[in-house]
């Protein structure tokens, strides 16, 4: 006779603790359930971790699911998992209707990182018994003391529970109550509580293997006793059974009488962990001994075979009772304390089921991103083995601590506890946009009908560097317009970019979160005094649109001068962090650009980033972990290369970088569009992200970066098989930033020092307002027609320098005082054209040879909203060259005050200075009087 069989005549269930594809699919589960009388089945996340990662069972049914549409990496492990426990229901679907509902169950475990969170707990037992859709599905939920009321609430809701990982007598009667409790609520409400089954998982095995180790310790402190106390290993797990069992006697005999006359039927108690983990005892040792009526042993399947082949069968689980209490009381003469142990056991229980559930996520990342192919950007790193180690050290450290789950979730404390949380809008604001897109696309449309030539973008920073990106990177199909950004107080530059566009036919884009940004609202000005010109008064607000936060100044400023339209920012996110919301996808509208397109890129690749891709198969996380590994360990110039076509991405993701982590001295210098040099000028201080763009690749750039590899400097490379794709990588480095300060340990939210030069400017403006001049400073030295200046410590041998080599003397003395690991910066607050940017790449080319550091180039004032902040706040290793010259022929008038932008662009760079200097750091300005091109020719050559 086979014992498993004949273990119903004895009232206990037999139930399998295992599920897999291929075993459904082969029809063994079947198999079992006719020839074995099986009557349910148990998963939780070790089983699934087991069938899905490392197999290729399921990686069709991820190919057919993502073939349509992408997904969520939870939502794909959902679809596998729901798919198996709705075929296994399936399966046991006759036993149920066979036994009216008491048996023929298939558990499905809600997600261990619930396990403290009650509310959490319920939406997911919800959505589980929502979505598997089966009477025969019971969801499992952790005896811990968040699961408990959340139990109880899923019963009065109908909702079948197997309650998990219980190990102690009074966990169980907390367990037991709250399904009474439960019952009770649905009958009281009118519910039918006859079809609700309910089991208490008792784990057996796992308690001995914490008792017998505690047991051998006092066997090893006690020698005289080790008999008597050896005597008791391997007993307690099932005492501890048998003695939940008389409790369920009691807890479900007469006071549970009204409930059974009702319909109710008791929560039987279910042997779980019941495979023998001790060798030396028997296999089946958790089987034979806890048989008795309305019970339940699921078994794993080695189990299952060794009960079927040599199980005993009996009631054992009512005999020798009074043993088991002796046995109980006997350990706790000994100091065991069953509840501190049963404690520890949970605790580890949701950890271990924690770290499948990483295993089994990370699987099922990695199979997701096989399946997607191209459809996602690929990254790799290629660190030198001691960044390796830090990498995946902190990888670790992350995945135990849930840290990408906590920053998803808004967990201040990842970085410094100071208001974080508050600016996290970004993770979570496409899928917002995607709910909403249809106004931008009848923005579109609209923008199309009205036939505008050009469509001209007024904003600094966050709010220009990303519509930027989207300018260069996707033409203007069709009748769309042709995006130009404006981003300078620049005479020369914004009489360029009147110059390139047709007034008349021009929609203009004011961009300012804050909506008090001094640039774009004098530019706004400036262009709306000069379209009234061109149209009249009563048609200049229709060309006039505002991207701004609700309740700005410039929504008010728009409303006044009758402007088309103004698209709101989200007021939880920062200006660098805001490209994925109306701050870029309103200028994309304007480019014709497919917005449906933008955002299911962008939402892949949050996917990919999500909260449930662990650490180490996340490729936002893992390229923040390297940045911020990189930067604690001086590696902390990020140089980015970048195709020649998707080029401005750089100076996007060095605001991003510099803005957000260049603070209280510490933080990670972006070191953007350098020229190639010999290999020997880049030091240990480097660090290099290659995006590289599959389709328009560069063959020097690849030589370049291959070289790098070989030298062994650490490179990240992200492959992008087509320019749309770009749009990913807005996402992928906004989590790496995110990731990185916390690594640093900034608030990579905030920009204390661009707000410093900004408060400088504003008192320097105001004294030009009220003096006609901006107050004198005394030269360091007057060679030709430029003007030095330089900080108090440099001062002197740069004066002396000039007086005996002229400018390149000067120059030789300021640079002079770099040293490995620092940075130079040449910051040109010029029209940003590309003679002007062609002389001064060659500056920086020049300083690179023979400095060896690493060179940065920003032109003013743009760069004080993006670099600025690193170049001020950030670690003191940056040598900085100021130039700035006379506007005096071609300055442009600011309508409505007393200055020019020339002025404006002066009391910037004054601003900026001042604060270099206020932090101590190593500057020296050279203005140039008259001939601007010439005297930064004579600079660059200077230099050299
Ligand atoms: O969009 P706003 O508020 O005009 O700000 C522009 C830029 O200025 C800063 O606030 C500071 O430089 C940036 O962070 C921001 O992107
Ligand atoms: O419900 C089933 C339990 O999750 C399972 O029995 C635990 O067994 P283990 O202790 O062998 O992991």
């Amino acid at each position: 006779m086979n014992p498993l069989k004949t273990l119903s005549d004895f009232g206990q269930a037999a139930w399998l603790d295992f599920l897999a594809r291929s075993f459904i699919e082969k029809g063994d589960l079947k198999r079992l359930v006719d020839q074995d009388d099986l009557r349910g089945v148990t998963s939780n996340p070790a089983i699934f971790e087991k069938a899905i990662a490392d197999t290729d069972e399921y990686d069709a049914a991820v190919g057919s699911f993502l073939a349509g549409d992408d997904a969520s990496v939870s939502t794909l492990y959902d679809h596998l998992s729901m798919q198996d426990i709705r075929r296994a229901a399936d399966v046991l679907r006759p036993v149920y209707d066979s036994t009216n509902g008491a048996d023929g169950y298939v558990s499905l475990e809600v997600s261990p990182y619930l396990a403290n969170d009650t509310d959490g707990t319920i939406a997911e037992a919800r959505r589980f018994w929502a979505e598997v859709d089966r009477p025969n599905l019971m969801v499992k939920v952790p005896a811990t003391d968040a699961g408990v009321p959340a139990i109880r609430t899923l019963i009065s809701e109908g909702i079948n529970i197997n309650v998990t990982l219980l190990f102690s007598q009074t966990a169980y009667e907390q367990v037991a109550i709250a399904y009474i409790d439960g019952l009770r609520e649905r009958l009281r409400g009118g519910g039918d509580i006859s079809r609700i089954a309910s089991v208490a998982s008792f784990f057996i095995s796992r308690i001995d293997v914490a008792v017998d180790k505690l047991l051998e310790a006092k066997m090893a402190a006690a020698p005289a006793d080790a008999e008597r106390i050896g005597a008791l290993r391997g007993k307690v797990a099932i005492a501890n059974g048998k003695q939940a069992y008389q409790r369920y006697k009691r807890l479900f005999g007469a006071g549970f009488d009204d409930l059974r006359a009702a319909g109710a039927r008791p929560q039987r108690l279910l042997w779980a962990s019941t495979g023998t983990k001790n060798k030396a005892y028997s296999d089946v040792l958790y089987i034979d001994e806890l048989i008795g009526p309305d019970t339940v042993n699921t078994m794993p399947p080695a189990t299952m075979d060794a009960f079927r082949d040599h199980g005993r069968v009996g009631y054992t689980l009512e005999a020798d009772v009074g043993e088991a209490d002796a046995v109980m009381q006997a350990i706790a003469d000994l100091g065991v304390d069953m509840e501190a142990v049963a404690h520890e056991l949970v605790v580890d229980g949701v950890r271990l089921f924690a770290d499948a559930a990483d295993k089994l996520l990370g699987s099922v990342a990695r199979k997701r991103l096989a399946a997607l192919g191209d459809r996602v950007n690929a990254q790799s790193l290629l660190l030198p083995q001691n960044l390796a180690d830090a990498v995946a050290g902190l990888a670790e450290d992350w995945r135990a601590s849930g840290a990408i789950r906590r920053l998803w979730a808004g967990d201040a404390s990842l970085w410094t506890n100071s208001g974080e949380d508050k600016w996290l809008g970004w993770l979570r604001v496409v899928e917002a946009e995607a709910g909403r897109v249809d106004e931008l696309i009848k923005f579109q449309r609209d923008v199309a009908e009205l036939e505008f030539a050009d469509a001209l973008l007024i904003g600094m920073g966050g709010s220009s560097l990303g519509p930027e990106v989207l300018a260069q990177t996707f033409g203007a199909p069709g009748r769309a317009a042709r995006l130009h950004v404006i981003d300078s107080t620049d005479p020369e530059q914004i009489a360029a970019i009147e110059s390139r566009i047709n007034l008349k036919r021009t929609l203009f884009i004011v961009a300012s979160k804050s909506g008090g940004t001094l640039e774009p609202n004098i530019l706004k000005d400036y262009f709306y005094e000069k379209v009234a010109a061109a149209l009249g008064r009563g048609e200049v607000g229709s060309r006039f649109v505002a991207i701004t936060d609700p309740g700005s100044s410039m929504e008010e400023a728009a409303k006044a001068a009758s402007f088309w339209r103004t698209f709101h920012g989200e007021p939880t996110i920062g200006g660098r962090y805001a490209v994925l919301s109306r701050f870029g996808l309103a200028p994309a509208a304007v480019t014709g650009m497919n917005l449906r397109m933008f955002l299911q890129n962008a939402q892949t690749m949050a996917w990919t980033c999500g909260p449930d891709a662990p650490p180490a198969d996340n490729p936002g996380v893992q390229l923040g972990l390297m940045l911020g590994a990189a930067g604690r360990a001086g590696r902390d110039k990020v140089t980015l290369i970048a195709s020649p076509a998707i080029r401005t991405f750089g100076a996007w993701a060095e605001q991003l970088i510099a803005e957000s982590t260049g603070k209280q001295g510490k933080g990670l210098i972006p070191v953007d569009n350098e020229p190639a040099a010999d290999l020997s000028a880049y030091g240990a201080d480097r660090i290099f992200i290659y995006l590289r763009l599959r389709k328009a690749s560069n063959l020097a750039q690849d030589e370049f970066v291959a070289a790098l590899e070989r030298a062994g400097h650490p490179v990240a490379r992200i492959d992008i098989a087509s320019p749309d794709r770009i749009i990913q990588e807005f996402f992928r480095f906004e989590i790496a930033t995110a990731v990185a300060g916390s690594v640093i340990g900034i608030n990579p939210f905030d920009q204390p020092d661009v707000e410093a030069s900004k408060v400088r400017t504003r008192e320097l403006s105001a004294a030009i307002e009220q003096t006609g001049a901006l107050p004198a400073q005394q030269p360091t030295a007057q060679v030709g027609p430029f003007t030095l200046y330089a900080d108090a410590a440099g001062a002197g041998a740069i004066a002396e320098a000039a007086r005996s080599g002229g400018l390149a003397g000067a120059l030789n003395a300021h640079f002079n005082r770099t040293v490995p690991g620092d940075y130079v910066a040449l910051l040109a607050y010029l029209n940003r054209n590309e003679a002007n940017a062609d002389i001064l790449q060659g500056a920086r080319k020049a300083l690179l040879e023979t400095r060896r550091v690493a060179t940065c180039l920003g032109f003013g004032p743009r760069f004080l909203h993006s670099t600025g902040q690193a170049y001020k706040g950030g670690p003191n290793t940056g040598v900085f060259l100021q130039i700035t010259a006379d506007h005096l022929a071609d300055d442009l008038p600011v309508p409505g005050r007393k200055l020019s932008f020339g002025q404006v662009e002066a009391a910037q760079a004054a601003g900026d200075l001042a604060v270099l200097e206020e932090r101590g750091r190593r500057f020296l300005r050279v203005h140039i009087s008259g001939d601007i091109a010439g005297g930064l020719r004579q600079i660059a050559e200077a230099v050299r």
